[in-house]
């Protein structure tokens, strides 16, 4: 069975309230109550109601950007995978390289991350991809390798359905610098042959793996149709809604 396309918007720390929920409203408007190709958008936290609130009756879903591990605790500044859920939201981001690279998480912390997140029942975006030193000295499969294996060391295989892999090589991140189609599918065929490693044929053949790094109305078709390519993970472009949704349409 062919697998569905997923397109979601992360719009990391940009919008205002007002402004986030009018784009809600924009995207859920145009993507209506069903649609073919899955549409997530991940608002800043403090939005995450007020966005759920706005895509409601639409197929639109809601992502938070991060989670902490616990379920409670003394950890100030931090959300529990269970306070995410009760925001309204069914997916969260974990590893992004924002996170790894900006912030120092690590792979065993991402590894607690979203481990917790899918055992609250939450939809993971796992995050993964390489430096542009690591490319150019011909590490990207190692690093990749290193990110599934520690990343998802132990996740229950019956979990994984609810598990989406975003390939996202850092350097393609903001830049402008989109990686080419070839690029993207021979690291998401990568990708896939380590899930299958992992966790059997089946687990890898049912697996969404977005790609994301620059994806653009202008370029989201070619990237979008490699077969091992089921989606996109959208920055700046997510932050309009009719570059998100021209994103979308691209995807259908
Ligand atoms: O980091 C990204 C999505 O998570 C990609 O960001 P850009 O689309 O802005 O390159």
């Amino acid at each position: 069975m062919a697998r569905p396309k997923f397109v979601a918007g992360n719009w990391k720390m940009y919008t205002d309230l007002a402004g986030a929920k009018s784009l809600a409203a924009a995207v859920a408007k145009e993507v209506g109550s069903s649609s073919k190709v899955q549409v997530a958008v991940c608002p800043p936290a403090p939005w995450l109601t007020a966005v759920a609130d706005a895509v409601k009756g639409s197929a639109v879903v809601v992502g938070a950007q991060n989670c902490h591990f616990e379920k409670e605790g003394a950890f100030t500044g931090e959300l529990a995978p269970q306070m995410v859920l009760g925001a309204g939201c069914k997916y969260v981001l974990i590893g992004h390289s924002e996170r790894r690279h900006g912030l120092g998480e690590t792979d065993d912390l991402l590894n607690k991350k979203a481990r917790a997140a899918l055992a609250a029942g939450l939809h993971v975006i796992f995050c993964i991809g390489e430096l542009l030193a690591e490319r150019e000295s011909n590490h990207t499969e190692s690093v990749l390798d290193r990110q599934i294996s520690f990343g998802l060391a132990d996740v229950p295989p019956e979990q994984m359905a609810n598990l989406v892999i975003a390939y996202e090589p850092v350097w393609a991140i903001g830049t402008g610098k989109v990686a080419t189609p070839e690029q993207a599918q021979a690291a998401h065929a990568f990708v896939r042959g380590k899930i299958v490693e992992m966790f059997g044929e089946k687990v890898a053949s049912e697996l969404l793996i977005q790609y994301g790094g620059s994806v653009k109305p202008d370029n989201a078709v070619t990237i979008l149709h490699q077969p091992d390519v089921d989606g996109a993970l959208v920055g700046g472009a997510s932050l309009k809604a009719d570059s998100f949704l021209a994103i979308v349409k691209a995807a259908g």
